[in-house]
């Protein structure tokens, strides 16, 4: 790269070779001339006060990227369907997710182009739930030139393939049918009113999903897992099954969704709170085994898995083991 500095006093007429940030504390940070604006004299006190006493006059060579071009390369190579790029500013690209859903990040791959040198990837916390709109990730090399081979490393990276998955995504959410089994007598006689049905409709009502059915089964084994069966043979993609999740005698559900199920994926999750959780399938419906902090608590072990639950990725062992790391949720 051939790169001449110019004082600003001296720069009427020439190119800008990058975007120009204005930064006022408190007041203002943003792009405030573009790539290639062609400087004014009245520019001059302009980036003075901006601290910019020298501008550069750029020539790439041969294997040079400038920042813009990079970083419009590492999007491409990295956005899957479900995200929207932004123009190029600031020698980044922001993804933004086309419609809601789950974000998906290939946290793997990304960490594997994070190590190359100058190459920064930042992406929201994998697997929760993006609204329409809303910015998930921005991609950019650090330097205003950058040798063409990183981002070519960046771009064979993302193109070996992994069961057609993009790097960055946004799933959107499959159409559920749920239903809630309600265990415990107490509940059942009336002895004490049910809390269960309100918080999961309101949790579920924020993707946008009404439940099909309530059902109060009572502690008995054999009710519960004959409801799990009902519910799926209904249609339920998803039942949530509460209360009766730890060690007490008349804590029949762990055993009522082994007896339903054709996959028990986990009893126990390492997050607190919702440690109690169970997650198991029937087919390809999924169940929830869902412990009393669930109607308790705001932010459980159950909100952390209802995204990757909706948006149809099959949950395993594995994903669930790799919570624990960060799965303390209280304060
Ligand atoms: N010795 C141990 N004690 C506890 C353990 C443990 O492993 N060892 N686990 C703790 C965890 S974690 C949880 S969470 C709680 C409760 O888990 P359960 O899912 O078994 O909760 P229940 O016994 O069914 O109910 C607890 C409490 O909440 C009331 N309840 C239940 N369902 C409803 C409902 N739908 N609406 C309103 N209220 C409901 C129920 O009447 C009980 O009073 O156990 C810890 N203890
Ligand atoms: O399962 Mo408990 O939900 O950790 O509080």
């Amino acid at each position: 790269m051939k790169r001449r500095e110019v004082q600003v006093e001296d720069a009427v007429g020439l190119q800008l070779a990058h975007d120009m940030t204005r930064i006022v504390p408190g007041v203002f940070k943003g792009r405030q001339f573009r790539r290639g604006h062609v400087i004014r004299e009245e520019d001059i006190p302009t980036l003075l006060d901006m601290g910019k006493r020298h501008i550069y006059v750029l020539e790439l060579e041969e294997g040079e990227l400038h920042e813009e071009d990079a970083a419009q390369m590492m999007a491409n190579a990295l956005a899957g369907d479900g995200l929207v790029q932004s123009e190029v500013e600031e020698g980044k690209v922001v993804l933004r997710a086309k419609h809601d859903g789950m974000l998906w990040v290939d946290a793997r791959r990304v960490a594997t182009m994070n190590s190359i040198e100058h190459i920064s990837i930042s992406t929201r916390r994998p697997y929760t739930h993006v609204r329409e709109g809303q910015a998930v990730a921005s991609v950019r090399p650090i330097p205003l030139v950058i040798g063409a081979d990183k981002i070519r490393a960046v771009e064979l990276i993302a193109e070996e393939t992994h069961g057609g998955r993009s790097i960055i995504d946004v799933l959107p959410y499959r159409a559920q049918r749920v239903h809630i089994v309600t265990t415990g007598s107490e509940i059942q006689s009336g002895r004490v009113e049910d809390k269960s049905g309100p918080v999961l409709r309101q949790k579920l009502a924020e993707f946008g999903i009404q439940v099909a059915a309530q059902e109060f089964v009572g502690d008995d084994a054999e009710a519960i897992a004959a409801a799990i069966v009902a519910a799926c043979e209904q249609g339920a993609t998803l039942v949530c099954v509460t209360g009766g999740m730890s060690v007490d005698p008349d804590d029949r559900t762990p055993g009522a969704i082994r007896t339903a199920a054709t996959e028990v994926v986990t009893h126990g999750t390492p997050i607190i709170p919702g440690s109690m959780l169970m997650l198991a399938y029937r087919e390809k419906a999924a169940i929830f085994g869902l412990p009393g902090a669930v109607i308790h608590d705001d932010r459980t072990s159950f909100d952390v898995l209802l995204p990757r639950v909706l948006a149809g990725t099959r949950v395993r062992k594995r994903d669930i083991a790799l919570l624990g790391v960060g799965g303390w949720l209280n304060d």
